[in-house]
């Protein structure tokens, strides 16, 4: 496994002197190649600043963020964000197919693949049939899917997503989560997730990193064990993720870590999460190869 995101020491402050407000502190982690890790912590706790940071909207205090190794210092071109509010990030003047291409005109590639691009995008998400409608004639969910398709038609390194299912429905929500679950392993894609939703870090991820109340810390860096292959009501009802997502409740009220996580069950899941990983490069290489 390759390290694709490092974060090393970030701190984020807003303002100087007197008002100055620590959104973030010292934070460090990474993300391996392949992997899907969740943020989960309290309500302006400084998810969405660490997520600035890690895209390079937001230059860090202190500290550096690096994608595959370059230092970030800007917003990277293979890096997508995914925002919460659809109807603010789609272009309503725009079809659905230009929505997706759109970003791609900023890359050295021919009109013609931009569209190939963007048609496979939307065949990924489930959307091949509505390229030509224009984003308001869509339901919400339809209109995230989209958003997705925008993000993966850049083909990036990193996908952020930023609450991405926040406003839409339970079922819809639902939906958009197995898509991201699929997409990272057809894709092999390195996803990080902002989320409020405790039960959604853990159905999504193979990590959780939970964070303290503001200025966020890491409180916790959980290996999500659970199979590859999830089912919104089977994975839910089991034993493993109903410890899991109670453990991640107990440390987002103030808990500290147990034993536990560092004990042999920890070490298993982390052994788990990195031969499905090791799984999921060789299907992706060898779908690569196929086709
Ligand atoms: N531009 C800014 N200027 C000053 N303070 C800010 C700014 N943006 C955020 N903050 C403050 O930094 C802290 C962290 O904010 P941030 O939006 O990163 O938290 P969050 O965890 O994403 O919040 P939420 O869960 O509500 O979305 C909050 O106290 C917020 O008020």
């Amino acid at each position: 496994m390759s390290t694709m995101l490092e974060v090393s020491g970030l701190s984020h402050r807003y303002g100087a002197g007197a008002k100055a407000h620590t959104a973030v502190n010292d934070l460090s982690f990474t993300v391996e190649a392949g992997q899907l890790a969740s943020i989960v912590g309290p309500s302006g706790c400084g998810k969405s600043t660490l997520l600035r940071c890690v895209a390079g909207l937001t230059p860090p205090t202190e500290g550096t963020v690096s994608l595959h190794g370059d230092r970030v210092s800007g917003v990277p071109d293979d890096l997508a964000v995914v925002f919460q509010d659809y109807s603010r990030s789609l272009f309503p003047w725009l079809s659905v197919q230009k929505n997706v291409e759109f970003p791609l005109r900023w890359r050295p590639i021919s009109r013609a693949e931009r569209r190939k691009r963007a048609a496979e995008a939307l065949e990924h998400v489930g959307l091949s049939a509505v390229g030509g409608k224009y984003p308001w004639q869509l339901s919400g969910g339809m209109q995230q899917r989209v958003s997705i398709a925008r993000a993966l038609a850049s083909r990036p390194s990193l996908l952020l997503m930023d609450e991405p299912f926040a406003s839409v429905d339970a079922q819809t929500r639902f939906e958009l989560e197995d898509l991201t679950r699929r997409v990272q392993r057809e894709e092999g894609s390195t996803i990080l997730v902002v989320t409020h939703d405790i039960d959604e870090s853990v159905y999504l991820s193979d990590r959780v990193l939970v964070l303290s109340k503001s200025p966020a810390s890491i409180v916790a860096d959980l290996p999500v064990g659970l199979p590859a292959e999830r089912d919104q009501i089977t994975t839910r009802e089991s034993a493993e993720f109903v410890t899991l997502r109670g453990e991640v409740a107990r440390l987002l009220h103030g808990g500290t870590p147990t034993s536990a996580q560092s004990s042999a069950a920890a070490t298993a899941a982390s052994d788990a999460a990195e031969w499905e990983l090791a799984e999921r490069a060789k299907n992706v290489t060898g779908s690569k190869t196929a086709s």
